[in-house]
């Protein structure tokens, strides 16, 4: 069984002109033990997808079942006991953290919001984890605005982690830092995956981040999965155009290439394209791409595609 198994989701916003389909029936696993990255443009639905999945944000339609319990529709209170296990760590951990709370109150609220020990377990909870994610102990008496953007992050882990959750999703979480500091911050999660037993869904809108962090790889498009691979399988073999689109967009110092961006300006999900929705975009669109929306077909055990073109690549 899949630590979460999400089928059919969609959540849709009732936007100015009409219903904006954010996320357009997605289903995804992960499992026990697995990073998976999921990539695509700047609102193609990734951070919606991530809210929905923690509950943030309700979906219209479809369910999702994390450790085998339906949490689609369940109320506030049973869902307690869920966020404990699956949490979510933001791209912008200042807009996420309390100003007017210092850390460790930041840190021991949700400790006593689920009835975690007593003062003194809970005191010693805090400090553990505050050295575990590189911070002096010290930081615990400041408030938010006094660190940095890579320290804010690691208060964002630690916030994250204080429960001991089995999935975490980690929406953008190096995007606002600087290239060394994301490194930092990367290793930060790798190592406490493997420490903690964690599962990770990471939404990244670079591929190049997702390359050497996940396993397995959602590529999402307006709304939807359009190609679904295992690492290594995704690099060697992208099928699908937009893939191929992206992979074109990540620098290459190595080759002194230039990135090359993606054509066109992705479409408003309050009127998404008949037929393939990426067809107005797509370098191989033809008559049947404009017409016919291509469903998500195997190419391998862990190779699926939605392209209409897939078997020419
Ligand atoms: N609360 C909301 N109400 C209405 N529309 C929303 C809301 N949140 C997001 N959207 C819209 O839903 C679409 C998907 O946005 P979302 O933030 O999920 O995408 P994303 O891929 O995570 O992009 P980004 O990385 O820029 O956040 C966008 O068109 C966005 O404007």
């Amino acid at each position: 069984m899949s630590l979460l198994a999400v089928s059919d989701l969609h959540t849709h916003y009732a936007g100015p002109s009409g219903t904006l389909r954010a996320v357009d029936d997605v289903s995804l696993t992960v499992e026990d033990g697995e990073t998976v990255g999921l990539v695509g443009e700047s609102g193609c639905g990734k951070s919606t997808l991530g809210k929905t999945i923690t509950r943030l944000v309700a979906p219209t339609k479809g369910s999702i079942v994390f450790k085998q319990e339906d949490i689609t529709r369940i109320s506030e209170r049973s869902l307690r006991p869920v966020r404990r296990r699956l949490q979510m760590i933001f791209q912008d951990p200042f807009g996420s953290l309390n100003p007017r709370q210092n850390i460790r109150d930041i840190l021991t609220a949700p400790l006593v919001v689920h009835g975690y020990g007593n003062r003194a377990e809970r005191a010693k909870r805090v400090e553990a984890l505050i050295d575990r994610v590189g911070l002096p102990r010290t930081a615990l008496s400041r408030y938010p605005h006094e660190f940095s953007g890579g320290q804010r992050q690691r208060i964002g882990i630690a916030r994250a982690l204080i429960l001991d959750p089995e999935l975490v999703v980690c929406d953008e979480p190096v995007s606002a830092l600087d290239l060394s500091i994301q490194a930092q911050i990367l290793n930060l999660l790798s190592s406490m995956k493997k420490d903690l037993g964690l599962s990770y869904l990471f939404i990244s809108h670079d591929l190049s981040v997702v390359r050497y962090f996940t396993d397995r790889v959602l590529v999402m498009y307006l709304g939807r999965i359009v190609e679904s691979a295992d690492n290594r399988t995704l690099w060697a073999q992208p099928k699908h155009p937009y893939t191929r689109a992206l992979m074109d967009a990540v620098p290459d110092p190595s080759r002194r290439r230039q990135a090359a961006p993606i054509s066109g300006d992705l479409p408003s999900p309050q009127n998404i394209p008949s037929g393939c929705r990426f067809h107005p975009r797509c370098p191989l669109a033809t008559d049947i791409c404009r017409t016919v929306d291509p469903a998500l077909t195997s190419f391998g055990p862990t190779h699926q595609v939605a392209c209409h073109h897939a078997d020419a690549a």
